[in-house]
């Protein structure tokens, strides 16, 4: 039997199947997906959820004139296999492969490029506002999560969108009731009466019942199949911002998609205005485990998909996520004043025990960084003691909150980074790569980088006993397997510590100036080299006694960052000695002054010369040859 699948290279192909060909070239796209991703690892319960849609979508649509954006962009995997990329799924997110996101420089049929989350509204509003400013016959299609409509900025979109009464635009709302942890929220529970409706009952059995719930209003009949709910009951939130809203519907059912679908296109090209379908999927649907687990199945590495993914044994050494997991739930119980944050990465950020242990203290706010970081303000303002977790990436996303309702205001509101510095599979949109850079400019925020997992507790320690607003950043991944202190003391604030003293001569002494960790692919060089080796610990404020100290006895530095060069911490080390006129041969090595894609970090870190024979090569060049 022909696979319907092998023959779709373009969703021109899939236009040319009929419709009641579609649910067989569904369940073969999702079985391609299952296949793919549990060999590569990637985004899974996310993309299965969204197949269905996926080939309505394009089935319905004139891709890529048609524009579509999808939110976050992680469910795009079957958008990816339907516009060419069949063949690429087998690199999906490894060096010089697919990327795990759209990306415009991929294919014409990314229109935008997504990642970070509730972006997809206002660049399709662009589209459709573009569209009609320059007369084309488009649309502008936004796919968007529940948990993405969370984050303000879709709200923003939307109240702008809303008043144009002839825009193309097109929003679906993929309701499955899941971030990555469960969906949480006034509009969570605002959804689930939306879909409580007995209109949406009805719907589940095919639309024709629909009719059987219906008076008999012949003349709204040319319109009920897309908008009978919204003539029939109150106008809803999205009906409020100017939407015409259309649904639930059954995301799965090809039967309710597709005919709906036509209709939102036809009503979008007559000057309808702005369209909005809500559709009602299952994450993980199609594959009973994800079904049964979504969060453990939202971004899993590779698994065997005929047995599903095995709990494995804990590592015998703890992810830096870990070890702020375990610090957060000892500092609560030492300081019942401790409120613990997350927007919407619960697990990623390790608080799942926290949650556990103490669910009064810990919020999940939902993606919505800017609400996280200024409502931390708010109860450091009355004493308590909030530690917001957060992604080095996702914290761009509150950078002004930062500045202006925390760093300004001096409030002791802890930052725990995680994914600080480059990250892998998920590449340059999630990298963090740029906190460095982006917080050692804030007056009053205290930034340190531990070295280790141990360092970081004693730094977790020492930015929870500050008064100042302090920022504790570390990797994504295991630590070293030092041994982690059970103590809830601080460190000196702002003291560096010497690792190793170069036996040298002081007119040929080098020093190494690590911040975080980093050190630990320093610490071979410097035997070999004998240089001296600090643990930097600080870069906001820097050991300046220490630095003063060295430059008496050392001919030469070399600051190690696994952010970028430009503004981070070896610029702050710079700025120092200039500012004391102190001259100094200051090597500055780090992330430099581009993306970095995605792939194995080891071999990124490679690329930038900062595994430990690209440092060492580094400092031959500079200081020996
Ligand atoms: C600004 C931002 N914050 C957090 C994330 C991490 N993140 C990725 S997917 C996701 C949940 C998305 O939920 P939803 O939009 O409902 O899509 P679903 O996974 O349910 O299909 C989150 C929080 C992100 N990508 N961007
Ligand atoms: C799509 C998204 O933004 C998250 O799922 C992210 O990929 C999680 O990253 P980690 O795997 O590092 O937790
Ligand atoms: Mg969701």
């Amino acid at each position: 039997m022909t696979s319907p699948l092998k023959s779709i290279q373009s969703p021109h192909e899939l236009r040319k199947l009929s419709r009641s060909e579609l649910p067989a070239l569904a369940q073969e796209l999702r079985q391609y997906i299952l296949n793919s991703v549990s060999s590569t690892g990637g985004h899974l319960s996310s993309n299965l959820g969204t197949v269905e849609l996926t080939v309505a979508l394009h089935y319905v649509f004139n891709t890529p004139d048609d524009r579509l954006i999808w939110d976050v962009g992680h469910q795009s995997y079957a958008h990816k296999i339907l516009t060419g990329r069949q063949d690429q799924m087998a690199g999906l997110r490894q060096l010089g492969g697919i990327s795990g996101f759209p990306k415009r420089s991929e294919s014409d049929y990314d229109a935008f490029g997504t990642a970070h989350s509730s972006t997809s509204i206002s660049a399709a509003a662009g589209m459709a506002y573009a569209a009609q400013l320059k007369h084309e016959k488009r649309i502008a299609v936004a796919i968007i999560g529940d948990s993405a409509m969370t984050g303000g900025m879709a709200f923003e979109a939307m109240n702008h969108a809303g008043t144009n009464r002839t825009l193309p635009l097109v929003v679906v709302l993929n309701d499955n009731d899941m971030s990555i942890s469960p969906a949480v929220g006034a509009l969570n529970r605002y959804l689930a009466r939306l879909i409580s409706s007995p209109f949406y009952e009805a719907t589940k059995n095919g639309v024709g019942n629909v009719l059987s719930i219906l008076p008999p209003l012949k003349e709204f009949a040319k319109r009920l199949e897309t908008q009978a709910k919204g003539m029939l009951v109150p106008a809803n939130i999205f009906e409020e911002f100017g939407f015409n809203y259309i649904g639930p519907i059954d995301g799965h059912d090809l039967d309710s998609l597709v005919p709906t679908l036509e209709n939102i296109k036809r009503m979008s090209l007559e000057g309808d205005g702005p369209q909005f379908l809500h559709v009602v999927t299952k994450k993980g649907k199609g594959y009973p485990q994800a079904e049964e687990d979504p969060i453990l199945y939202h971004g899993p590495g590779k698994f065997d998909p005929l047995v599903g993914i095995k709990k494995s044994a804990p590592a015998s050494k703890p992810t830096f996520t870990q070890v702020f997991g375990q610090w957060l739930c000892d500092k609560a119980a030492a300081d019942e004043r401790l409120i613990g944050i997350t927007p919407a990465m619960c697990e990623g950020s390790g608080m799942g025990n926290f949650q556990r242990q103490f669910p009064t203290r810990y919020h999940d706010v939902g993606i919505a960084e800017q609400h996280a970081v200024t409502f931390a303000g708010g109860l450091a303002c009355e004493g308590l003691k909030p530690v917001v977790a957060i992604y080095s990436t996702f914290l761009q996303r509150g950078y002004d909150q930062l500045i202006h309702d925390i760093a300004l205001q001096d409030l002791p509101v802890v930052f725990a980074i995680d994914r600080a510095g480059l990250v892998g599979a998920d590449g340059a949109t999630h990298a963090g790569s740029f906190d460095i850079a982006y917080m050692r400019c804030i007056p009053n925020l205290l930034v340190m980088t531990p070295s280790d997992e141990n360092e970081m507790r004693l730094l977790l320690n020492t930015a929870y006993h500050s008064q100042h607003p302090s920022a504790v950043r570390y990797p994504r991944g295991s630590g070293t397997g030092v041994q982690i202190t059970d103590s809830l003391e601080p460190v000196p604030l702002g003291k560096a510590v010497i690792r190793r003293h170069s036996s040298l001569e002081n007119a040929k002494k080098i020093a190494v100036l690590a911040f975080g960790t980093l050190l630990q692919q320093c610490i071979a060089t410097s035997e070999s080299l004998d240089l001296t080796l600090v643990d930097m610990r600080f870069v906001k404020p820097l050991d300046e006694e220490l630095l003063k100290e060295l430059a008496l006895t050392h001919r030469g530095f070399v600051t190690i960052e696994d952010g970028v060069i430009a503004g981070g911490a070896g610029s702050a080390v710079q700025e120092f000695f200039n500012r004391e006129n102190i001259q100094v041969n200051l090597l500055q090595l780090g992330l430099p002054d581009a993306f970095i894609d995605h792939g194995d970090v080891a071999l990124l870190m490679a690329q930038c010369g900062l595994d430990q024979s690209g440092i060492e090569k580094a400092i031959r060049r500079h200081f020996i040859a």
